[in-house]
Formats: C-alpha cells, sequence, structure tokens
C-alpha cells in the first residue's frame, strides 16, 4: 500500500471566483456556504431553464450539482469559455461519461460521486482490501440517502464498486449487480451487488461489506452534514481553476 501523503487544506484565502450550476439545490445552498469560508468569491448561479453560458465566460471555474440531463449544456457552455468545471451530479450514464472525456481534451473536468475526504480516502482502501482479498470474498456495498435523492445505486456507492472492481483487475461493468428481488439464483462469484435504502433526512451513508465464509469485514463512511461534500467541492474547484485540460479525480486534489 502507498504511503499517504494528505495535503493540508489551503490556509490562504482564495481570490478564485466559483459558478454553481444547481444553486439553489441542497447542495448548492451548502457550496455557497463553503465558498464564504474559504474566502474565495461567488461568481453567480444558476438553475433549471436558465442560460448556462454568461456565467461560464465570468467565472474562474464552475461547479455542477444539478442534474443529469443538464450536463450536456453545462459541460458545452464550460468548454465554450474555456473554463474548468467541477461535476458533482450523480446518475450519470456511459455517454456522459463519454462527453467527459471529450471536454476534458479542451478543459480541466473533475467529476466524482462524492467530493468529501473520507470517502477519497475509503475508496483507496476497498481497491486495496479487493486486491488483497481472494475473489471467494463477496462484496456488496449497501448505501442509505434521504427520500429526495432521485438516483441508485448512489454515484459514491458506484465508485465504491468501482474501486473494488479495480482491485480485483476488473471494470464495475462487468461484475455489478443491482438489487436483487425474487428468485434471483445463487450469488455469482467475483460480482459486486448494490442495495440502495431511502428514506428520512439521512446525508450519506455507505458500507462496503466484504463477506468470506465464516467471517466479514464492513468498511464504512457515515456523512453526518452536507458541509462535507460542499468543503471538498469548493477545495477541487480551487485547486483545478489552476490546471491544464484533463480528466482530473478528487484523489488529485487531496494528494491520495
Ligand atoms: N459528488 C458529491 O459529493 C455529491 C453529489 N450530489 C449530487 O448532486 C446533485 C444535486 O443534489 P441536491 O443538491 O441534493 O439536489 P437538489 O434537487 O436539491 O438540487 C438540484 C438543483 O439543480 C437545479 N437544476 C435542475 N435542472 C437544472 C438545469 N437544467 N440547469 C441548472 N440547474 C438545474 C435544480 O433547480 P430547480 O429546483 O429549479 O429544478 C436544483 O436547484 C445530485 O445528483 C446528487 O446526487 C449530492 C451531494 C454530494
Ligand atoms: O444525493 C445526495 O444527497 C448524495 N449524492 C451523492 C451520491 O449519489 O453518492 C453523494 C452523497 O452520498 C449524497
Amino acid at each position: 500500500m502507498q504511503t499517504l501523503a494528505p495535503q493540508p487544506a489551503p490556509s490562504a484565502i482564495s481570490t478564485t471566483s466559483i459558478g454553481i450550476y444547481g444553486s439553489a439545490g441542497r447542495m448548492g445552498r451548502a457550496i455557497i456556504e463553503a465558498i464564504e469560508a474559504a474566502g474565495a468569491s461567488l461568481a453567480g448561479g444558476v438553475d433549471a431553464r436558465e442560460d448556462p453560458n454568461p456565467i461560464a465566460r465570468t467565472a474562474d471555474v464552475l461547479v455542477d450539482f444539478s442534474t443529469p440531463s443538464a450536463i450536456e449544456a453545462h459541460l458545452a457552455a464550460a468548454r465554450a469559455a474555456g473554463t474548468a468545471i467541477v461535476i458533482g451530479t450523480t446518475g450519470l450514464s456511459p455517454q456522459h461519461q463519454s462527453m467527459i472525456d471529450d471536454v476534458a481534451k479542451d478543459i480541466a473536468v473533475l467529476q466524482t460521486g462524492n467530493t468529501s475526504l473520507g470517502v477519497t480516502l475509503l475508496g483507496i482502501l476497498v481497491r486495496e482490501a479487493a486486491a488483497r482479498l481472494g475473489a471467494d470474498w463477496d462484496v456488496e456495498i449497501v448505501e442509505m440517502h434521504h427520500k429526495h435523492k432521485v438516483d441508485a445505486p448512489s454515484g459514491t456507492a458506484l465508485l465504491l464498486g468501482d474501486a473494488a472492481a479495480k482491485g480485483r483487475g476488473s471494470s464495475l461493468a462487468e461484475l455489478r449487480v443491482d438489487s436483487r428481488a425474487g428468485l434471483v439464483g445463487a450469488r455469482t462469484e467475483g460480482t459486486i451487488g448494490f442495495a440502495s435504502l431511502r428514506g428520512g433526512s439521512v446525508i450519506g451513508d455507505h458500507s462496503v461489506i466484504f463477506a468470506g465464509e465464516g467471517e466479514r469485514i464492513e468498511l464504512n463512511h457515515r456523512g453526518d452534514d452536507r458541509s462535507i461534500f460542499a468543503r471538498g467541492a469548493v477545495r477541487a474547484a480551487i485547486w483545478l481553476a489552476g490546471q491544464p485540460a484533463g480528466r482530473y479525480r478528487m484523489g488529485d486534489v487531496l494528494g491520495l
């Protein structure tokens, strides 16, 4: 396992001006507070049915916590203005991922299902555990979120599943099994299962379970407050604003 050398949180007041796609939403509001706390400035916010282009031209960097159907227009606006963008929106399709790869040829793009420090580290631990435990250790991922969440499995669950699949030298597309119901048959060895729970005001809980014969390892993350995502998103934005074109990960920002 590599030695972890986390980068300290930036202490100097940032002068970066940040534009938000999805500014009136739960995350948008938390990000406005985090921008203020970081001493950065808010270039403005855009929500549904508003033109995404003007803010892309005035902001130093954009953050997107909106909805998958808006991603194409937001990427196009960022690319046309030459402005870096952090994408936190989840529920993205493989087509969205291809669009992001394409736009990242021209501008800096960081896409992640979770901007928190804790989940970024958890992804590394999951990959390591999956690599060290044999394929006879079954991997199951359980997530719970608030009742308003519209996508499942969560972006974080998929990020953690991807880490486990990579640890096994494979891809999540090959191993993924979504929630089971009915006479589904016995578990296929090597697959990665997902279960999604929804209710109340849960901010975001994730468990990665490695189940072996007679023993079990569980790696958990519990989010108590949206500020963990908002702080990470602002930190990522400030960092990304200075980067050349390319596709980046939260681990690049945090030095993990
Ligand atoms: N990566 C991470 O760390 C995290 C990711 N997320 C993800 O962020 C996304 C947003 O979550 P949350 O804030 O809870 O959701 P909300 O529904 O509270 O907010 C979504 C916002 O996006 C706006 N919106 C909708 N369509 C557009 C559009 N075409 N252009 C611009 N804005 C638009 C909505 O505006 P209106 O109300 O007018 O429709 C709303 O203000 C989700 O995909 C969620 O999973 C959430 C937390 C952490
Ligand atoms: O919609 C949410 O709230 C969250 N979404 C992200 C996800 O899909 O994983 C991150 C976090 O868990 C909260």
